[in-house]
């Protein structure tokens, strides 16, 4: 089996992200992720661009990495300038890093417009700058900038700047579409066509997804023949991203047959994601393939009906070989097969015949007509099912709330005061309580009333809270759909209510939290 080599530039590349800022530490807790998890080579930054990548790397030569190799970025030396007194290539060398990568210019129009100086002196500075680099360090990789635009525009200069590279002792060539303007046809035989022009070189493919290919460029380069795969975790990187590494490793891996990382660190590729994407505080798309918290659910009833029978007939990888799991939703498009096999989640055996099923699908149907929407609260769906069931349990009786809200001229916002009669078995409660808006009035006061008989409640706190309007054309008569997201601070939860009235709508939801945390609690023999 062929190996592919994975050279990971979250860290450089993908910081040049529009709105990400990584610190050191950041970089350094990612770097460690990356080397657990099994990337070969890691391009940490720029030596000398900036304070932070320049700390960054003296921290890095206290530090010895499991698996990866840790590389420094640069460029070629400057036009008209000696090697040796280029500050910029004596960064990269004092960067203590073993592996070094530098860019050159290979479209000739680049050399002219953006440089400033002559294809000759181009070559110059390839050839000079990587035979320098490699006298002093182990392994150096010649990223190809804009390869492939140049190659389309004047092929032989765009080869001729490869072959000055592998003459200067280049370890790998990299063909760079750094515009992202390829097409994977296009990348497939160019990238041939150095593979034929270079037959001993080692090559690696360096894509951006401005054309949103850039998955689909690197999966062709190297089928053309690299051998070396240039991405960032999530996509992240300059304009609209990198090749996105968590679709890359997979697709090589598990479509293509070829030896990437070992098979068991492959189940740590979600939570990598997950955790790339905390730290550059870049939320994860639902929709990631293979890592999203989508990219494995079943929402309309005729998938997770053949879901259950045969999980292959709706998913094209088992999840858990990339550590995402199978998630059914409840929706209006939901059938029985979503229902039951949301019960045996919940631990409620039903044959798929019974005349309660039926009832409960028609139930979950009509609500989410009236505007409840079960996919974003799975806890008052739960409650809702074990209700039907008879599983949930009287906590209280509610005899009456009430909610006033009051500002007189001398009050700098108005004042929310809400009361609450309730019976806990025979036991009536009255309380009051204010609160800074209605429904932290309403909150408090219903807490007061059940705190004394269910201590576990202090622990909830609520995190979030969102009103929808359900049906904006009734204007102020149109419903609202409150959904209220909880915690205990060992899990989280979502509740939700519909009403034409606000605090109706959030009383629902807010007692569906309570209640919830209550029957957990319950379950789980705390209360
Ligand atoms: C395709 C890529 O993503 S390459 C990586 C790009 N990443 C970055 O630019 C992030 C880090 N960059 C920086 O911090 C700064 O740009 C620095 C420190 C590298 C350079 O800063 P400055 O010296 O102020 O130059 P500035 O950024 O304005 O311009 C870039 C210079 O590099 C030159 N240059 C561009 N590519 C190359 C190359 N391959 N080899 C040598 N010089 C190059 C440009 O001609 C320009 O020089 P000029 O102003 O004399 O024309
Ligand atoms: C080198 C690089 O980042 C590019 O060409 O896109």
């Amino acid at each position: 089996m062929d190996k592919v080599l994975i050279y990971d530039t979250t860290l450089r590349d993908g910081s040049q992200a529009e709105g990400i800022n990584f610190s050191v530490e950041d970089k350094l807790r990612i770097l460690e992720k990356l080397d657990e998890f099994g990337v070969h080579y890691a391009e940490c930054g720029w030596p000398g661009a900036n304070p932070k990548d320049t700390i960054l790397f003296e921290r890095l030569k206290k530090i010895k990495t499991q698996n990866l190799k840790v590389v420094a970025f640069g460029s070629t030396r400057k036009a008209g300038k000696k090697v040796h007194q280029d500050q910029q290539i004596e960064n990269l060398l004092r960067s203590g890093a073993r592996v070094i990568t530098v860019f050159g210019k290979s479209w000739d129009f680049h050399v002219i417009q953006a440089m400033g100086t002559s294809l000759e002196e181009n070559l110059d500075m390839v050839y000079e700058t990587v035979r320098y680099l490699k006298e002093h360090v182990e392994e150096v990789i010649f990223d190809a900038e804009h390869f492939f635009d140049g190659y389309k525009n004047n092929p032989e200069y765009a080869l001729s700047v490869l072959r000055s590279a592998l003459e200067g002792g280049a370890d790998w060539i990299v063909l760079c579409d750094t515009n992202g303007g390829c097409l994977p046809n296009e990348v497939y035989e160019i990238t041939k066509a150095v593979k034929e022009s270079f037959p001993q070189a080692r090559i690696g493919i360096h894509a951006h997804n401005d054309s949103d290919t850039a998955v689909a460029n690197s999966l062709m380069a190297v089928l053309a023949g690299a051998r070396q795969v240039h991405g960032t975790i999530n996509g992240i990187g300059e304009r609209t991203g990198n090749a996105n590494l968590c679709s890359i490793i997979p697709n090589l891996q598990l479509k293509l047959g070829f030896e990437v990382i070992p098979p068991e660190n492959l189940k740590k590729l979600t939570e990598l994601a997950h955790f790339v994407s905390e730290v550059s505080n870049i939320p994860l798309p639902k929709n990631m393939p293979y890592v999203g918290e989508s990219a494995f659910t079943h929402k309309a009833g005729v998938h997770a009906s053949a879901v259950m029978k045969r999980s292959e007939t709706y998913e094209h990888v088992d999840p858990s070989l990339v550590g995402n799991r199978r998630k059914v939703t409840v929706s209006d498009l939901s059938g029985r097969s979503n229902i039951l096999y949301k019960l045996k989640e919940m631990g409620i055996q039903v044959d798929e015949r019974s005349p309660e099923l039926v009832k409960l699908v028609e139930k979950i149907k009509e609500l989410e007509k009236e505007g409840y929407h079960f996919e974003a609260a799975e806890a008052s769906f739960e409650l809702l099912c074990k209700r039907h069931f008879g599983l949930v349990k009287n906590y209280f009786d509610l005899d009456a709330y009430r909610v006033l809200i009051a500002r007189r001229s001398t009050d700098v916002s108005p004042v929310s005061e809400a009361t609450v009669r309730l019976y806990v078995g025979d036991i009536k409660q009255h309380t009051a309580a204010l609160g800074n808006g209605p429904v932290s009035a309403l909150d408090r006061s219903l807490r007061k009333a059940l705190e004394e008989f269910y201590p576990n409640l202090r622990d909830v706190q609520l995190i979030d809270y969102k009103v929808r309007i359900v049906n904006e054309s009734e204007g102020t008569s149109a419903k609202v759909r409150v959904l209220i997201e909880s915690t205990d601070g060992r899990r989280k939860w979502g509740t939700v209510g519909v009403s034409e009235n606000i605090i109706e709508a959030s009383w629902i939801a807010l007692t569906d939290s309570l209640i919830y945390k209550l029957l957990k609690d319950e379950e789980e023999g705390i209360i």
